[in-house]
């Protein structure tokens, strides 16, 4: 793959295609960033690229608009945070529409002086960038490809993605990837292949649908796969447990019967979970057998048994792997499984013990990087964290990457 390197960007304009998918808090007046994580794994590559004299054009998609523009998912304060980390002006083209890179967006960018960066709106907010629709994508990707004469993939956390951002503008123009896709390349195959064993991966979050699939290609390359957060609850169902109102992906339990039936014991599920009767801090909450979640409440945890038998499976890995929360941990009484895990995971790496005798530990996902800091566990008790949790996941199960395969050319 070409690098930043090899493009000659001095006076040029380069798309820069970064994950800028950051969480926010939307309880207050105006959104606040909870982990700028993303932020400032993207910024090098921006600075680099501008200190070289690139006329910079960053885009980037948030969260998961329905191809309109809503303003709840505005790069408005990413733009604010991206402009204090670079510690330069950062041009915000959103004007309020879903037209990101027409001729609102082209003006900004005709006015960009030598090493002045630039950031579009949502992507999302058009209906192109995630249409299935080759035709629709396509046209969209003209219109981004227009904005700029370089462009650098460097979202890693969206590569897994076959968006016109990420897999159609590169075709459209002399590319390279960025420093951030490189690195978390580099770190990731030393999981594929020759991982030490027991491999254990942890597996949580609310991306289920996105992430079930994986585990059917997992499965066979490792020796533990512990489930929580809003994944175990398809595969409670499956062992026939009612889940009450927690997340269920119904037209999955058969497959998740064939995983269990398949994977044996290799499979963990949680045993206790945390219930509730809302999705709020407030709320009535209980702890509970896994076979024993009341109907009509919520599923919002995993019990503290659960959170010592998940310990003990990892405590004698040499690989781990973690991607997604054990529960949400944004809330306070739904936050102890995801601590308790992430101490497990950390305590594997820790400085301290024989190398021969430490893991190799990798936390992915956005959302699992946030609970990693937001918990106060020390980044640097893992060998890496990861930006990206699906695209980890895809490269881990070998899929080919829309998003890589395009730089590759
Ligand atoms: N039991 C649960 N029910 C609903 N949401 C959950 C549950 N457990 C975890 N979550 C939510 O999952 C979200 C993160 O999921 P996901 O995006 O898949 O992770 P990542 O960004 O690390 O890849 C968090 O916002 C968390 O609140
Ligand atoms: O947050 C992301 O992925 P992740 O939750 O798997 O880490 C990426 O920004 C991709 O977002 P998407 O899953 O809405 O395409």
């Amino acid at each position: 793959m070409r690098t930043i390197d090899d493009l000659q960007v001095a006076g040029r304009r380069v798309l820069v295609r970064s994950d800028l998918n950051v969480p926010l808090d939307r309880s207050g007046d105006t959104p606040r960033i909870t982990d700028d994580g993303r932020v400032l794994a993207s910024a090098p590559t921006i600075r680099t690229l501008a200190e070289r004299g690139a006329r910079v054009v960053v885009c980037s998609h948030l969260g998961r608009p329905k191809g309109e523009y809503e303003e709840k998912y505005s790069l408005a304060p990413v733009a604010a945070r991206l402009s204090e980390v670079l510690g330069e002006r950062v041009a915000f083209t959103g004007d309020g529409t879903g037209d990101i890179a027409g001729a609102s967006a082209a003006d900004v960018v005709a006015g960009l002086a030598d090493g002045e960066v630039a950031l579009l709106d949502n992507l999302r907010f058009h209906p192109g960038e995630t249409s299935k629709d080759a035709a629709a994508r396509a046209a969209f990707a003209d219109q981004l490809a227009a904005l700029a004469e370089f462009y650098v993939g460097d979202a890693f956390g969206a590569v897994h993605r076959a968006h016109a951002s990420v897999s159609d503008v590169p075709k459209r123009l002399p590319h390279a990837a960025g420093g951030l896709v490189l690195a978390e390349l580099g770190v990731l195959r030393s999981l594929t292949g020759d991982a030490r064993r027991p491999y254990a991966v942890v597996l949580g979050g609310s991306k289920v649908s996105d992430k079930l699939g994986v585990i059917r290609a997992l499965l066979p390359k490792v020796d533990a796969l512990l489930v929580g957060g809003g994944m175990c609850f398809t595969f409670l169902a499956a062992q026939g447990h009612g889940v009450g109102a927690s997340l269920l992906e119904s037209e999955m339990i058969d497959t998740c019967k064939d995983l269990l039936a398949e994977g044996g014991d290799r499979i963990v599920l949680p045993t206790d979970v945390v219930i509730a009767d809302r999705f709020a801090a407030d709320a009535a909450t209980a702890v509970v057998p896994a076979a024993g979640i009341r109907d009509g409440w919520l599923g919002l945890d995993i019990g503290p048994e659960s959170t010592e038998l998940f310990a003990g499976r990892l405590a004698d890995a040499r690989t781990v792997f973690w991607n997604g929360p054990m529960g949400v941990f944004e809330l306070a009484p739904f936050a102890a499984g995801t601590k308790g895990v992430a101490e497990a995971v950390a305590a594997r790496g820790a400085p301290g013990q024989a190398p021969q005798d430490a893991a190799f530990t990798v936390v992915g996902g956005g959302d699992s990087a946030a609970a990693v800091r937001t918990l106060g566990i020390p980044e640097a008790s893992f060998s890496h964290i990861s930006t990206g949790g699906g695209a980890s996941l895809e490269f881990l199960e070998g899929k080919t990457l829309p998003g890589i395969a395009a730089l590759e050319v």
